[in-house]
């Protein structure tokens, strides 16, 4: 598409902007030649200039998400689902590439030529008699050209099929039959031989280039070719290739045939989104009049098939995803005028339009919502993680403590364990060595050993038979009366290190070892250890003591090594084990087990919360970047993208009386904009990038924010650009009769007061409910309905409390005091609620004489600073008044819910209202 030059620049704001507004700029009722180019010429125009900012839109959109995936503050998976689709792309490609095209079909080719004749205003095609209904007609291209000319052209190629059939020096002015028709007899017989080289000739199109005032660079007329030998779908590949096409169907006979039914359910299903526009005209070329019987024939014809609602078709409603297939329409008597073609025309390209800003706007909504999400994350893992991890420290170091105690105290009960598993196996085990195997030993036929060493083998064999036997025992036992600490500690401590893990996850490979490590210590620590299983070192110690206690057996005697002599080993070991001693060394090793463990622990716990904090580093400056740089970039693409649409849809709106002028921006009255009535424009110059993106967050959330009675609604909002160099957002939304600055002024009951007071309450927790802090509550916020009811207006810097950077934000007498800090939270808004409450109470707009007192912003700020606030007046309650100073307490936290205040000041209302009554 080429940039084309604006016309009809000249501006009375609100009025007109170039190009028009659909329905500022419909075709007059009767259209002449001369109008209908000049007014084709604006709706491409109009497309042009539309399209342009499209294209700019989309390219601010591709760099800024590029941007977003190399500091991949999202993660790949995530911006994945705010790009473009396939399907989007090539839909952006194609508005971007390709030329339209008005594709001309028809019952007969006689109504296609007909229509085209008509419409440019020439008798451009032949038309009946000279091609009649058998004849096979080529597609037929027309582009406008300064150099009248014309070519055979194969489809899919910008080859000429054959020099011969390059048309020269042609001087015609209405096709000749025979360049039309194939084979130029129009006889095609059914049983001609065809080749492939007479197949291309057959289904080449006719492409004819003139100078012809309706057509552009950007806009062509296809004709469909007639009684060719290709299906339907060959034919629909054919007749778009390369364009962006607009369906026009010609019925010029009385009904539908079969046939023409036929391929237009053909047409549907191939291609169910596109829409048609049905052109009626009459049989004969004389008579305009068409009969009412046979439009009402066909327009049941149509309904039947799917095109028409018998509900009225809905081209008035522009939203780009809803019901395309009733936006077809269909036009009577349609060579008697234009206008009705021309709005279809121009609501059609308008349509394409709005497609592609609205996939843009999703994309951009997409993403600020994936922004809003992953801050929030953000927010909690920056506020969470060093919690859980001094929770892990705690409880490990309490699983310690309590561990190292109940060994300690459980000495004598692990003795009395030992003692019992003794005597409990004492036979048993006696039994069990009798016919034990000894492996590995040489035995003389006395079942005597040969060698001496051998004798040890044997009586250290059968001991650690026995000493296994006991310690499965034992350390059963021993487990059993642990398990109560494991599952009130090591339950928890895994369970946070889990999180801790996953919270990990995001970050590099080894943060997640550590966690993996800190989980296994845990586990060899005070599980696996406990289960003493044969090689734990409780064995050990128990070897060593036997090792210890048979250090003095004799073995010249050279024993028989039958059962008899098992048992007596067996029994020696059972008989000879100190449990008091065995109970003492068990404690030990098992204090220092844990003591070991409990060291490491404690080593990779601080390793880990190094990780930690250079991931939550680099966290925090995610989330910067996505606070300050990204969420306003894209929310200001969303911002022009949905202005553009709204622009598009509704035009301009017009511009009243002035009703208010704020810091940044001049309120007017509007009559209607979008089907509402009575609404208000407020018009901001951004100045700098800074205003453009608080102004863009505004429209933000001001938009997200679901319809609520104490919140002002937004309409809509348009970006007007007729000036290069000046270019107002007008947000459009409901208009209220006044503010409350202005209905204080003419002093107001109390029970009328205290109801606003509610509203205002009632309007804050709504947007504290949807994790919005307002930050700007003041007089001239509040807006007032006839009846006096309260909306909230002015997000200017309203945010999400996830969103906020500490800005100082805010009007001065209203700011509390953290504000300064950069640390702050909704409570703000309850402070700022505290001096409005009491300039509602006041019954005036006078400033607090102690606020008065202060010469400067800065004076009056350091003053806050010190606790200074309004003074009481005289005919303050005790209630009101409590309620104020809790609301503007300078310790954030020790300010009441709004909830409190809310009930408050219904009990105050109630009161009020029986004292009346
Ligand atoms: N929807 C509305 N209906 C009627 N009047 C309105 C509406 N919105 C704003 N006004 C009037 O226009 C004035 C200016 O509004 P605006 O929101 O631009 O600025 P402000 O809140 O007064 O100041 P600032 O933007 O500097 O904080 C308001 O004080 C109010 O009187």
């Amino acid at each position: 598409m080429t940039e084309k030059p604006r016309s009809g620049t000249t501006r009375n704001h609100g009025e007109k902007l170039l190009p028009s507004s659909p329905r500022a700029n419909s075709p007059s009722p009767s259209t002449t030649s001369s109008t209908l180019t000049q007014q084709f010429a604006d709706i491409i125009r109009r497309y042009n200039y539309y399209s342009e900012h499209i294209r700019r839109i989309l390219k601010d959109t591709d760099k800024s998400y590029c941007e977003i995936n190399d500091t991949r503050v999202l993660s790949s998976e995530k911006v994945s689902r705010m790009h473009l689709s396939k399907a989007d792309r090539d839909f952006f490609d194609a508005l971007e590439t390709r030329p339209l095209a008005l594709i001309i079909c028809s019952q007969t080719y006689n109504g296609k030529s007909r229509f085209v004749n008509e419409l440019l205003n020439e008798s451009l095609l032949p038309e009946a008699p000279v091609i009649d209904q058998y004849d096979v007609v080529r597609m037929v291209r027309i582009k406008n050209h300064p150099i009248q000319g014309a070519s055979l052209n194969i489809s899919g190629s910008f080859e000429i099929i054959n020099p011969d059939n390059m048309y020269k020096n042609v001087s015609w002015t209405t096709v000749p039959r025979d360049d039309l028709v194939v084979n130029g007899t129009g006889d095609l017989h059914p049983l001609a031989e065809h080749d492939d080289e007479n197949d291309q000739q057959e289904t080449a199109s006719l492409e004819i280039r003139k100078p012809l005032k309706l057509l552009n660079d950007d806009l062509q007329i296809v004709i469909t070719p007639s009684n060719q030998r290709l299906n339907m779908k060959q034919i629909y590949t054919q007749i778009t290739e390369n364009v962006v096409p607009i369906f026009i169907y010609v019925i010029e006979q009385d009904t539908l045939s079969s046939n023409d039914i036929e391929e237009l359910r053909f047409f549907r299903s191939i291609v169910p989104n596109e829409p048609i526009l049905f052109i009626r005209i009459d049989q004969s070329t004389n008579s305009m009049n068409v009969g009412e019987t046979s439009c009402v024939q066909i327009f049941r014809q149509l309904c039947d098939l799917g095109f028409l609602s018998i509900l009225g078709n809905t081209t008035g409603d522009m939203s780009p995803d809803t019901a395309p297939l009733f936006q077809s329409d269909i036009i009577d008597n349609g060579l008697a005028n234009f206008t009705h073609f021309l709005t279809y025309i121009r609501k059609h390209i308008d349509r394409l339009i709005i497609r592609a800003v609205s996939i843009l706007q999703r994309s951009h909504e997409i993403c600020l919502d994936l922004f809003n999400d992953s801050a929030f994350d953000m927010a909690r893992d920056i506020l969470i993680t060093p919690k859980r991890l001094s929770y892990t420290r705690e409880r490990e170091k309490n699983l310690y403590e309590s561990l190292i105690a109940l060994t300690n105290s459980k000495q004598n009960e692990i003795q009395k364990l030992i003692l019992q598993a003794i005597s409990e196996m004492h036979e048993t085990l006696a039994d069990q060595a009798c016919s034990v195997d000894i492996p590995g030993i040489e035995l003389t036929d006395q079942l005597t050993v040969k060698h001496a060493r051998d004798l040890k083998k044997c009586t250290t064999y059968i001991q650690e038979f026995i000493l296994i036997k006991l310690n499965e025992t034992i350390a059963n036992k021993l487990l059993d009366s642990i398990n109560v600490l494991h599952d009130n500690y090591v339950g928890t401590l895994t369970r946070c290190l889990f999180s801790l893990e996953n919270n990990a996850s995001d970050a590099d490979e080894s943060e997640l070892s550590t966690s993996k490590a800190l989980q296994e210590i845990l586990h060899s620590a005070y599980e696996v250890n406990i289960t003493l299983p044969a090689d734990s070192n409780l064995f050990q110690i128990l070897i060593d003591k036997m090792k210890e206690l048979f250090r003095t057996f004799s073995w010249s005697q050279c024993p028989r090594i039958d059962p008899e002599f098992k048992r007596s080993v067996a029994l020696d070991i059972l008989n000879n084990l100190s449990e008091v001693k065995l109970a003492k060394t068990v404690c030990t090793q098992l204090n220092d087990r844990i003591r070991m463990s409990h060291e490491n622990f404690e080593t990779l716990l601080k390793q880990l919360e190094h990780r930690h904090s250079d991931r939550l580093k680099t966290t925090e400056d995610k989330q910067q970047r996505v606070r300050k740089e990204y969420t306003p970039k894209i929310a200001r693409l969303l911002l022009e993208s949905t202005s553009l649409k709204d622009l598009i849809q509704y035009g301009l709106p017009k511009q009243g009386r002035e009703v208010g002028r704020g810091q940044y921006g001049i309120v007017y009255e509007c009559k209607s904009w979008a089907n509402h009535l009575s609404c208000v424009i407020k018009s901001v110059m951004p100045p700098d990038d800074r205003h453009w993106n608080d102004l863009a967050l505004e429209f933000h959330y001001l938009r997200r924010i679901p319809e609520h009675p104490r919140i002002v609604k937004l309409i809509g909002s348009v970006i007007d650009y007729t000036n290069p160099d000046q270019t107002p957002v007008l947000l459009i939304m409901e208009r209220l009769k006044r503010d409350l600055y202005a209905a204080l002024k003419t002093r107001l009951d109390f029970s009328t007061r205290m109801r606003i007071a509610l509203d205002v309450v009632e309007g804050l927790r709504y947007l504290h409910g949807l994790g919005l802090v307002h930050r700007d509550i003041k007089l001239k916020n509040v807006l007032l309905d006839d009846a006096n009811r309260v909306r909230i207006t002015d997000l200017g810097f309203c945010k999400p409390e996830v969103m906020m950077s500490g800005s100082l934000v805010g009007t001065p007498i209203h700011m509390a005091p953290e504000l300064f800090t950069s640390k702050y939270d909704h409570t703000v808004d309850v402070y700022a609620f505290g001096i409005l409450f009491w300039y509602i109470c006041s019954n005036g707009v006078k400033l607090p004489t102690n606020f008065d007192v202060c010469s400067s912003k800065d004076i009056l700020w350091s003053a806050v600073k010190k606790g200074v606030r309004p003074e009481r007046l005289m005919d303050f309650s005790d209630e009101c008044w409590e309620i104020m100073t809790k609301c503007w307490d300078t310790q954030p936290s020790q300010r009441p819910y709004l909830g409190e205040v809310q009930e408050k000041i219904e009990q105050i209302l109630n009161n009020s209202r029986k004292t009346t009554n």
